[in-house]
């Protein structure tokens, strides 16, 4: 679906601001951190102060999250004393939404002065070494939907958001996975957490054999529906960007394979293990220093 009013995007640089200006009005929280909870993952709020929330249907211009396990709401918090939002539910391309809608809430981030936005997600695995219930540090993403034209930054660009052609090799900042890494070794979470690349399908179907050996032959240590298109215009407007991907399930890699994967498992594991992403999540951001990491976006920004 393109994402094209005429020659207008159909979420425009004035449809943002008004977006952002209208919650702006109604809150005092002044977020530096967002946060895009993943399948299940909509818990991470649950440990955030001062909490205000917005239902997504009462926002000007946001789209309705029509997913179980997304909940639909937009909630300002502190987590550690520092200032957050966080989306309890994210859209997808499967859903009907076009890239832009799918994308929209990051540039809303961006105009609300957030500077640092964490994805989360739930993926199937197919890396040998990932066993259901880890936790993967995004080091890298493979934009399948990006390469046949499902791309958020395709059409006009405005340059208020960012460049026509972003470098996008150092989409996940190296800073924060190394902070991630730390904080799992001194979490004792070693054994499950591990860095790996994540591979976008459009879905909804989860893969076939023949899929999922192909993604695998490509370079993808897991697969999931999401995330990328977030990122992908969070690195354009300048955000410094953490991704993690919680393993729900294996995907099978062979025809001999019990395996069936199905969204309820899905739902089940990340919520068994909901727990361990927000002691990471929070446990990084209570060591996370604003206004270090603030000098590196900008030393980032200029280059
Ligand atoms: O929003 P995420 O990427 O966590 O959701 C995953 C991908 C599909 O939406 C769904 C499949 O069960 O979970
Ligand atoms: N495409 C895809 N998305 C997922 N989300 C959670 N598990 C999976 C999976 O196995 N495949």
């Amino acid at each position: 679906m393109m994402h094209i009013k005429g020659n207008q995007c159909c979420c425009s640089f004035d449809d943002c601001r008004n977006t952002a200006e209208w919650l702006l009005s109604r809150t005092r929280h002044r977020p530096k951190i967002g946060i895009i909870c993943g399948s299940g993952l909509g818990l991470l709020v649950d440990s955030a102060s001062r909490k205000q929330s917005f239902r997504y249907e009462d926002i000007p211009n946001f789209p309705a999250s029509t997913v179980a396990g997304h909940e639909g709401c937009l909630v300002f918090g502190d987590l550690k004393e520092k200032p957050c939002v966080f989306m309890q539910g994210r859209f997808h391309l499967y859903e009907g939404y076009s890239m832009c809608k799918v994308t929209f809430p990051v540039r809303i981030f961006k105009l609300l002065g957030v500077e640092t936005v964490i994805v989360t997600n739930a993926s199937g695995s197919l890396s040998q070494d990932f066993k259901v219930g880890d936790i993967m540090i995004i080091k890298d993403h493979i934009n399948l939907p990006g390469f046949a034209g499902q791309h958020p930054l395709c059409g006009p660009n405005d340059e208020r958001f960012g460049i026509r052609f972003p470098c996008m090799s150092d989409a996940y900042s190296e800073e924060l996975r190394k902070l991630a890494l730390d904080t799992s070794a001194e979490l004792g979470y070693s054994d499950f957490v591990h860095e790996g690349v994540y591979c976008m399908v459009s879905g909804p179907n989860f893969e076939t054999v023949a899929e999922a050996r192909m993604l695998h032959i490509l370079g993808s240590d897991s697969v999931g529906m999401s995330t990328i298109p977030e990122v992908t215009v969070a690195k354009h407007c300048g955000l410094r960007v953490f991704g993690l991907s919680l393993i729900t399930n294996k995907v099978p890699l062979d025809y001999s394979s019990e395996e069936k994967v199905n969204h309820e498992e899905v739902l089940q594991i990340s919520k068994m293990r909901a727990e361990m992403v927000q002691s990471l999540i929070y446990a990084m951001i209570a060591k996370y220093d604003i206004n270090e990491l603030n000098q590196s976006v900008q030393m980032n920004c200029q280059n």
